[in-house]
């Protein structure tokens, strides 16, 4: 089943001066299975959302289900894991093993069970064996998002939420990361993300929630997104728009570099081949 929020809207600081209305009146669906990205400019309400999914915030008014249920209900805890954004920060065992293990002996698996979870998550994570003996913190940057990863994934939940979980991270612990997130999706792991980073992530959404000041802007597949004017665009999707409208016949619909060299080739042939032809009708009238 799905999480569906209905009217919800958040306040912080509610009946102070300095009351902030960071959701307003948000209304969405998110089907287990999809691969949904949650955009938007700093302080837009991305974080402020996420954090209801599991119940770490209540909604001051409207409803909210995951799965059918109340979010903060101990099953729902299970069936939600949350990675945020600094993986320094939500480590705090000894060791790697115990890290992964927290959260299946917390909720009350025996050792035997949570061993086999721990070696599960591991493996999906794309971790080593050989890095459970190890403090986290010796870790890279790259690989402490992987065992907080795993440590959500030992719970084996329906739903894995992400806050900036690239960010800050090196171009080799970035690509760790996406390649991870995407064979956890194969696996069938719904993956909710926030991410200013469009250029990673881009080509793996197949779902856009786009947040204006607290208000929902666009909900939609990333065809419909690209199909949008005046939405933030990875660099190269922005760049094959502006060619196009300059009178470029590149389709504007690419957003890999890989798509966008194959399509500015496409047409420089093209190009070339109309203008051979031009010059071979000209040459043959002068005859
Ligand atoms: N604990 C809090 N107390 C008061 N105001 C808050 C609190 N947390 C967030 N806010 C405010 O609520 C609004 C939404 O914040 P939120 O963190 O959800 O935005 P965001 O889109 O995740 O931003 P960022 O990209 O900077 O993380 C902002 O105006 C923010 O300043």
């Amino acid at each position: 089943m799905p999480i569906i929020l209905e009217n919800i809207s958040v306040f912080y600081s509610r009946n102070t001066p300095l009351e902030i209305a960071a959701l307003k009146d948000v209304n969405l669906r998110i089907e287990k299975g999809e691969f949904v990205g949650i955009l938007g400019e700093k302080g837009a309400g991305k974080s402020t959302l996420i954090k209801l999914f599991n119940g770490l915030l209540r909604p001051d008014s409207g409803r909210i289900t995951v799965n059918g249920l109340d979010p903060s209900s101990k099953k729902v805890k299970s069936r939600v894991g949350m990675v945020f954004q600094q993986p320094a920060d939500q480590l705090f065992c000894r060791t790697v093993y115990e890290e992964i293990a927290f959260g299946p002996l917390n909720f009350g698996y025996s050792r035997k069970e949570t061993e086999e979870r721990v070696f599960e998550a591991l493996e999906a994570a794309s971790l080593e064996r050989s890095m459970l003996s190890r403090d986290p913190l010796s870790l890279s940057g790259g690989e402490m998002q992987r065992v907080a990863l795993a440590g959500a994934l030992a719970l084996r939940p329906d739903y894995l939420v992400l806050d900036e979980p690239i960010t800050g991270l090196d171009p080799a612990g970035k690509k760790e990361i996406l390649e991870t997130l995407k064979k956890i999706k194969g696996q069938g792991t719904t993956i909710i993300t926030v991410t200013h980073n469009l250029k990673g992530f881009f080509p793996l959404l197949e779902r856009i929630v786009l947040i204006k000041e607290g208000r929902i802007s666009f909900q939609g597949s990333r065809k419909e997104y690209m199909e949008t004017e005046n939405v933030p665009l990875p660099p190269v999707a922005s760049m094959m728009r502006e060619l196009h409208s300059r009178g470029i016949q590149v389709n504007p619909a690419v957003f890999t570099v890989e798509e966008a060299l194959e399509e500015i080739l496409r047409v420089k042939l093209m190009i070339e081949k109309e203008k051979a032809e031009k010059e071979r009708a000209e040459k043959q009238t002068e005859k």
